[in-house]
Parts: structure tokens; sequence; C-alpha cells
């Protein structure tokens, strides 16, 4: 039961019996990403003050160029995830392939597998638009004593046993899901501690938000162009709003709370869309579920996509529920060729 103002620390441990295997492994993981939130916090904080603005002058494997606080936050995590004896594998955005990670004495007998992008919404920290991280965690699949294989990776999104991010906006928070609602938690800079700020976070129903990236609009395919045709007509609760940061995790995180929808498609320059399924897409859609939203690439559930690669792309419509149902059917309709 979450109580108000009760802290991050607090919660985890009272709410940790309602873990499948609880053994406290997953509590300490929590506790981890935590703790790796704060390191980043503290450095988002000090951008334009200290030399972490701009490129890091790397590509990762997506052909991106890396950002000077991609790279920081991408090391602080793998670096507070290591050494817990929690974690036997780490995939991230930022590294082409999966860490291995040891356990005691060098076994390979830690339980938990994490998928991360370390920073999300690269392209706004130089220009002080809210940023984030956003995680994803699976029980391994392989034997425990075994090395960590890609299988342990390639889970489908609704085996996930939590998920989260963490924005770094005009406030720092973290939200997440292990399967049991989603709650939301602020940091107070002053002491350091996330505080129970958001309990049982849910989607509204509906919403007069869409959010999409309207520069791409000649690219997409004639279902979104119809949707948001739809979005613009003065009818009904109609013309919705377009709200559009640029961040997943901002633009996602304004939508569960106001009601809206976010939708990055695939376009005739990105068949797959922009938007990695493993690391992006299905822990979003995880916390969108448990907070009676919904997800889907226009046509399947995002969680029952089987993955095939680490960095694969995925289309991605998610929030509101009815709001993700009515592009849905225009999505169907366009395919039956009945566009309007
Ligand atoms: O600039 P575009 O093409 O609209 O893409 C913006 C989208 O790309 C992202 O920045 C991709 O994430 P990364 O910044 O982690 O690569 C999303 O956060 C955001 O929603
Ligand atoms: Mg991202
Ligand atoms: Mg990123």
């Amino acid at each position: 039961m979450a109580k108000q103002n009760q802290t991050l620390g607090e919660f985890i441990i009272e709410n940790q019996g309602e873990f499948k295997y609880s053994s406290g492994e997953l509590s300490r993981l929590i506790n981890s990403i935590r703790l790796a939130a704060k390191v980043v916090n503290h450095e988002v904080n000090k951008a334009g003050l200290v030399d972490i603005l701009g490129a890091a002058g790397d590509t990762n494997i997506q052909g991106e160029d890396q950002q000077k606080l991609d790279v920081y936050a991408n090391e602080a995590f793998i670096k507070t995830l290591t050494n817990r004896e929690i974690v036997c594998g780490i995939a991230s955005e930022e590294e082409d392939d999966f860490i291995t990670i040891k356990g005691r004495n060098e076994l390979n007998d830690n339980k938990y597998v994490v998928l991360i992008d370390p920073l999300d919404g690269s392209s706004n920290i130089d220009v002080n638009v809210s940023v984030g991280t956003i995680f994803s965690v699976y029980r391994r699949i392989t034997p425990s004593g075994t090395p960590v294989t890609l299988e342990d990776f390639l889970q489908p999104g609704n085996r996930q046993v939590a998920a989260g991010y963490i924005v770094y906006g005009t406030s720092t928070m973290i939200v997440y899901t292990t399967g049991h609602g989603v709650n939301g938690f602020t940091l107070n800079p002053a002491i350091g501690t996330y505080y129970l700020s958001h309990p049982n976070m849910k989607f509204p129903e509906t919403g007069s938000i869409y959010s999409v990236n309207e520069g791409n609009y000649v690219h997409f395919p004639q279902g979104v162009k119809d949707y948001i045709k739809y979005c613009q007509q003065e009818e009904e609760d109609r013309p919705y709003t377009s709200r559009y940061i640029g961040s997943l995790v901002s633009d996602f995180h304004r939508n569960m709370i106001k009601g809206g929808i976010y939708i990055y498609p695939n376009t005739s320059k990105n068949p797959d869309g922009k938007l990695r399924l493993l690391y992006e897409c299905n822990p979003m859609a995880y916390i969108a579920e448990q907070a009676g939203g919904k997800a889907s690439n226009g046509f399947k559930r995002i969680l029952d996509i089987e993955p095939t690669e680490l960095h694969q792309r995925v289309p991605f419509f998610c929030g509101s529920k009815r709001m993700v149902e009515t592009a849905e059917e225009f999505m169907r309709k366009a395919e039956k060729g009945e566009s309007n």
C-alpha cells in the first residue's frame, strides 16, 4: 500500500514481498538504479558549467554521434550495476554488444539482466530541455552458473520483471513498475532522497494531446496521416493540442499525467521507425499498460513482439487507451485501402 511522503527506500522494502521470486535482489537492483540516477542527475544539473555538453567524438552502433552525457550516463549505470551480485548482464543503447557481469568469485550466478537507454532525448542535452534514462529488467533464462547469452536479452516485453524511467526535468523523478502498478518518486535535491510524490499513476482513458514529429509528415504511413488529420479536426473534443519535446521519456510522462498519445511511426526513410524495442519501447509499454494505457506498433501489442536483435527498432504508438485504439483503427483502415 503506497503512503504519501514515503521514501523510495522504504517503499522498496515494504513492497519487496510482491516480487514473484523475492529474495531481495530485485530490491537491491532498484536501489542501484536509484543511486546511479542521482550520480547522473548531479552531472545533468551542472551541464553548461562543466565539460559535459556536446559530442563525445564517437558514434554508437546505430550510427548516432554519442553525446558526452550519453557516455557519462552509460558508464555511471554500468559501474553502479556491477559488483553488486545482482546483474549477470547489461545491454545498452551505447554498447554494441551486451556486457557480461560476473558474480562473487567470478561465478555466473547473478539472476537478472538489465537493458538500458542511459540518456534518452540526447538531442535536447545541449539546449537545456528535459532528458531521461530508461531501464528494463528480466530474470535470466539460461541456467545460473553458465555465461549469460543473447537469449537472455531477446525476451518478449511481457516477461519483464521491472521497468522504469528517470526524468531529469524541472524536478528529477523515478517512475517504475514491478508489475503491481506504477509509482513516481521525486528527488529532494537538498537531502538526496526520493519521496513518493505520484502514487499509483494512471493514464487517463483518453486525452487531448498528440505527440509526433510532424516534420516527417510526408514520410508517414497513410494511417498516421489520417490520424493526425483526425486530431486536428474541429469536431467533438477536437482539435487536440500538439506537444512534442523530442525526449520520449518527457513526452510519455506528460501524456501519462494529462492524457495523450505519443507516436513514432515507421516512415518511408525508416521502415522500422526510430525507437529501439528492447530499451525504449518494451519498458515504456510495460509502464503504460501497468498504468491502464496501451502500446503497440500500430497493429500488434509491443509486449508480445518476439525480439530478434539487440538494437532492433519498431514503430511505437503509446498512451491513453482510447487514443491508441483510435490510431490503430486508422492504421487498419489505411492498410485495407479505406483511408479517409
Ligand atoms: O528527433 P526525432 O527524430 O523526432 O526523435 C526524437 C526521439 O528520439 C529519441 O531522442 C531517441 O532516444 P535517444 O536520445 O536515447 O537516442 C527519443 O527520446 C525521442 O522521442
Ligand atoms: Mg532513447
Ligand atoms: Mg539514449
